[in-house]
C-alpha cells in the first residue's frame, strides 16, 4: 500500500452535515484513524476555525466553502461534497490554491426523481388540502379537481441526470413528457424537447425543476414565468432555491390560480435541524414543503458515503483526480516500488522542465509522467525511482508556479 508524505496517523478529516457512516468506515478501512463528524453544517468563523488543521473535508450542500473560508484552511488537500450540487463551493478558489473537489452525481437522482413523481400524484389528486383538512376533522369526500396522472404533460426544466430519470419515470405511468435544456438532449423515450421555456411552462400541466444553481439559473422562475404557466398548473422544485421566486410563487398560490407546488428547496434553509424553518409558504395547505430531502433516502445516502469517501481516498493514497469537478483529471495505476510526486502549479511555460531539473540534478530517474491541465492549472504526476531528498523536495516546491507539491512514499 502507499504512504503519503505525510504519516496516514496525521492526517485529519472531518465530515459535516450528517454524512451516512458508510463514509467514515471506508476512511478508517483505508488506515486512516482522524475522523471527525458533526451532524450539522459549519459557516464563517467556527467553520474556519476548525479548518486550520483539517486536511479532508466532507460537506453536503449547506457548508458554504467560500474563498475567505479557502483561505483560513492552508492544510486543506481535498474536498468531497456528499452530494451532487456543488454550488456551495467556490470551485474556481479551490482549484488554484490546489484543492480538488469531488461530489456523487449520480447516486441520489432516483431518489430525487421518485419523490418528483409522488409528489406529482398527490397533487394531482389535491391530497395535501385533502390531508390536513381530514386532520382537523374536516371531510371532504369530492373528485372535484382530482386527476389521474395518466396522460398528463410533464414539463421537465433541466433534462440531466435527473431530469431524464424522471422522464422514463412518468412515461412509464403513461404521461407525456416535454422538456427543456440550454443544451440540446436526445430525448428519451417519447419525451419531445421545446426550445423556449415560456413554450414549455404552457404546455405543461405540471413543471418540474432540475438545474443546478447557477448564474442562468437564478430566479429564472418569477412573477412572468409563473404567469406562462397553465391555470392550475402545479410546480415542483427539488432543484435549488435560488431557481423559484418564492414571493411570487406564493402570490400565485394563495390568488388560486396555481394549484399547488412541492417545494424541497429553499433560498435559505436551517444549516441543522435544530433552526426554525422560515417561509411564507408555510401555511398554506395546497403546497408540500419537504426539508431538502429529495436525495436523502438510506440507499442513496449510503452509496454517496462511499462514493465520495472513496474519491478523497485515492486521491489521498494515489493522486487520481478522476471525475473531480474543478480540477484536471489524471487516472493513475498503482506505483509499486515506485515514489511518486504530485506537483499543482499555475499552467505558465517552464514548471515542467524546471521539475526535470530538479530531478536531473538528484540523478532521480523518471518512470512515468503524467499531466493534465484545466483552466489555468497544471496537476503533472511523476512516478520516480528513488526516494527524493529533502533538498529535491524544498527544491519542487520553489518550482516558479508551484501551487502545492506532495509525495506519496
Ligand atoms: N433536492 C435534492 O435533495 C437534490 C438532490 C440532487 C440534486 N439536486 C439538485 O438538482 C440539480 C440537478 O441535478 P442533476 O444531477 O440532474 O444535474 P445535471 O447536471 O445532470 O443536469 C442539469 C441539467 O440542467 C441543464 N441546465 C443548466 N442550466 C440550465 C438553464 N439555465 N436552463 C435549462 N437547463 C439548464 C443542463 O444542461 C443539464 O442538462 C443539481 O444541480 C442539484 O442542485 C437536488
Ligand atoms: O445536491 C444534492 O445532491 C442535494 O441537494 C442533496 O443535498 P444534501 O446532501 O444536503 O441533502
Amino acid at each position: 500500500m502507499s504512504k503519503t508524505s505525510l504519516d496516514k496517523s496525521k492526517i485529519r478529516f472531518l465530515l459535516l452535515e450528517n454524512i451516512h457512516p458508510s463514509a467514515e468506515a471506508l476512511i478508517r478501512a483505508a488506515g486512516y484513524s482522524q475522523i471527525e463528524t458533526l451532524p450539522r453544517a459549519l459557516q464563517g468563523d467556527e467553520l474556519k476555525a476548525k479548518l486550520a488543521d483539517v486536511h479532508f473535508l466532507g460537506i453536503r450542500s449547506q457548508t458554504r466553502l467560500t474563498a475567505d473560508v479557502l483561505a483560513a484552511a492552508p492544510k486543506l488537500v481535498a474536498a468531497g461534497c456528499f452530494c451532487i450540487g456543488t454550488n456551495q463551493v467556490d470551485l474556481a478558489t479551490a482549484r488554484e490554491r490546489g484543492v480538488p473537489v469531488f461530489n456523487a452525481p449520480y447516486s441520489n437522482t432516483r431518489s430525487v426523481a421518485e419523490l418528483v413523481l409522488a409528489e406529482a400524484i398527490l397533487l394531482l389528486r389535491g391530497i395535501p388540502a385533502k390531508n390536513a383538512l381530514v386532520h382537523r376533522g374536516g371531510w371532504m369526500k369530492s373528485a372535484a379537481q382530482s386527476h389521474e396522472i395518466r396522460g398528463k404533460t410533464l414539463g421537465i426544466v433541466g433534462y440531466g441526470s435527473i431530469g431524464t430519470q424522471l422522464s422514463v419515470l412518468a412515461e412509464s405511468l403513461g404521461m407525456h413528457v416535454a422538456f427543456y435544456d440550454v443544451v440540446t438532449k436526445l430525448p428519451l423515450g417519447n419525451a419531445r424537447q421545446v426550445y423556449a421555456l415560456p413554450d414549455l411552462l404552457a404546455q405543461s400541466d405540471i413543471v418540474s425543476l432540475h438545474v443546478p444553481e447557477n448564474e442562468s439559473t437564478r430566479w429564472m422562475i418569477g412573477p412572468a414565468e409563473l404567469a406562462a404557466m397553465k391555470d392550475g398548473g402545479i410546480l415542483i422544485n427539488a432543484s435549488r432555491g435560488t431557481v423559484v421566486d418564492i414571493n411570487a410563487l406564493t402570490a400565485e398560490l394563495k390568488s388560486g390560480r396555481l394549484w399547488g407546488a412541492a417545494i424541497d428547496v429553499f433560498p435559505v434553509e436551517p444549516g441543522s435541524n435544530n433552526e426554525e424553518f422560515q417561509s411564507p409558504l408555510r401555511g398554506l395547505d395546497n403546497v408540500i414543503l419537504t426539508p431538502h430531502i429529495g436525495g436523502s433516502t438510506m440507499e442513496a445516502q449510503a452509496n454517496i458515503g462511499v462514493e465520495v469517501a472513496e474519491k478523497l481516498v485515492k486521491y489521498s493514497d494515489n493522486g487520481t483526480t478522476t471525475s473531480s469537478v474543478n480540477f484536471p483529471e489524471v487516472a493513475l495505476p498503482a506505483h509499486p516500488g515506485r515514489h511518486r510526486l504530485l506537483h499543482v502549479h499555475h499552467n505558465v511555460p517552464g514548471v515542467l522542465s524546471a521539475i526535470n531539473q530538479v530531478f536531473a540534478e538528484q540523478h532521480v530517474n523518471i518512470a512515468s509522467q503524467y499531466l493534465q491541465t484545466k483552466d489555468g492549472v497544471g496537476y503533472v504526476v511523476m512516478d520516480v525511482d528513488t526516494a527524493s531528498s529533502d533538498a529535491a523536495r524544498e527544491a519542487l516546491a520553489k518550482v516558479p508556479g508551484t501551487i502545492r507539491s506532495r509525495m506519496l512514499l
